[in-house]
């Protein structure tokens, strides 16, 4: 990777002793994942159910594939399946650049389509990559559900159908933030991920044992979130803000690299089909309440949301 040489070292905002954790299994988690939702946008799930060896088989074979060499890496290069594959320092196609290397797979629509995961020598990462998937999207749906049950939703698949259904446009993002010497020199932070918002309905996320991930708090300021091995992150996501009407806030976040820990996220986003209408749910509204937004299909946000610059809020091109 090229060393990022415009960016001044940034400081590292106060550790956020305030993330929800939410035991999903505990009586009355519906309540608090809505509370979350209203107030952060943003909280934390343990007793998920995902075994911790599926994880770390997947966390493993993350490390192997970012640690393989710059041109094999580049075999997988987003260029040619855009937006999807393997990509370096360069965030979408509008000019974000990251301390960052990630690779971008779609995983309902031929998933894996990379040829690089075709080979038999990619097989176990092809495996690990199979379990995590359908362990996080069971989970993606649990919270779904719950969140639906929390609304006072009779049909509580409301939401987790949109993650289930065969054309959802889910997708699963592995990101590195590799060591840095430069920035080791400067003690100091750099941007690994700049700050925005996730498109999708949410997104389900765990990172190895290393900082990073902050979030911005109602007022704006900036907030670092701790690590935690027994949990998974959940950001709401701008299609879940639009179908609660502005109720549940999709949550601004942003990734700072230290420079002396190598460290590797997976997140799973649960996406609508593409040709799903994305309108307040009659349901979470009050009685002669106005939706917000004008009406519009995923599709159509999609395609205007990859123009936009990473920092963008995108919602305003659909407030009413
Ligand atoms: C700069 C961009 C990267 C992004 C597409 C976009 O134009 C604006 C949204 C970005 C984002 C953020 C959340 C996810 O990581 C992502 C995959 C997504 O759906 O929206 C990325 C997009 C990307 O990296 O292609
Ligand atoms: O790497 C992380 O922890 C978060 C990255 C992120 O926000 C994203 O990929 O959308
Ligand atoms: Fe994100």
């Amino acid at each position: 990777m090229v060393v990022l040489n415009s960016s001044p070292a940034l400081n590292k905002s106060a550790i956020f002793s305030g993330v929800p954790a939410i035991r999903l299994s505990e009586p009355g988690s519906d309540s608090l994942l809505v509370r979350a939702c209203e107030d952060l946008g943003f909280f934390k799930v343990t007793d998920h159910g995902i075994p911790m060896e599926l994880i770390a088989k997947l966390e493993e074979e993350a490390m192997k594939f970012f640690a393989s060499p710059e041109e094999e890496k580049e075999l997988s290069g987003r260029k040619l399946a855009n937006p999807f594959g393997y990509g370096s320092k360069c965030i979408g196609s509008n000019g974000d650049v990251g301390w960052v290397e990630y690779l971008l797979m779609p995983v309902t629509s031929e998933p894996f389509s990379m040829a690089f995961l075709m080979q038999p020598s990619a097989s176990s990462f092809r495996s690990a990559l199979n379990e995590y998937i359908s362990a996080v999207r069971k989970l993606a749906c649990q919270i779904l559900e719950l969140m639906a049950q929390g609304l006072g939703i009779e049909q509580t698949d409301v939401l987790s159908k949109l993650a289930l259904d065969e054309e959802s446009d889910s997708m699963l993002r592995l990101n590195h933030y590799p060591p840095c010497l430069m920035l080791q020199e400067q003690n100091g932070f750099l941007t690994g991920f700049g700050e925005h918002t996730d498109p999708q309905i949410i997104s389900v996320l765990r990172s190895n044992n290393t900082a990073g991930l902050e979030i911005s708090l109602r007022d704006g300021s900036w907030v670092s979130v701790l690590p935690d091995q027994e949990a998974f992150f959940v950001n709401v996501g701008d299609s879940l803000q639009v179908l609660t009407n502005g109720k549940f806030r999709s949550v601004r976040h942003r990734v700072l690299a230290n420079g002396w820990e190598s460290r590797v996220s997976m997140i799973y986003f649960a996406g609508p089909p593409p040709g799903e209408k994305l309108a307040p749910l009659p349901e979470a509204m009050e009685e002669g309440e106005q939706s917000q937004y004008r009406e519009f299909t995923w599709r159509e946000y999609k395609s205007c949301a990859y123009k936009t610059p990473l920092g963008d809020n995108r919602l305003d091109l659909f407030h009413k």
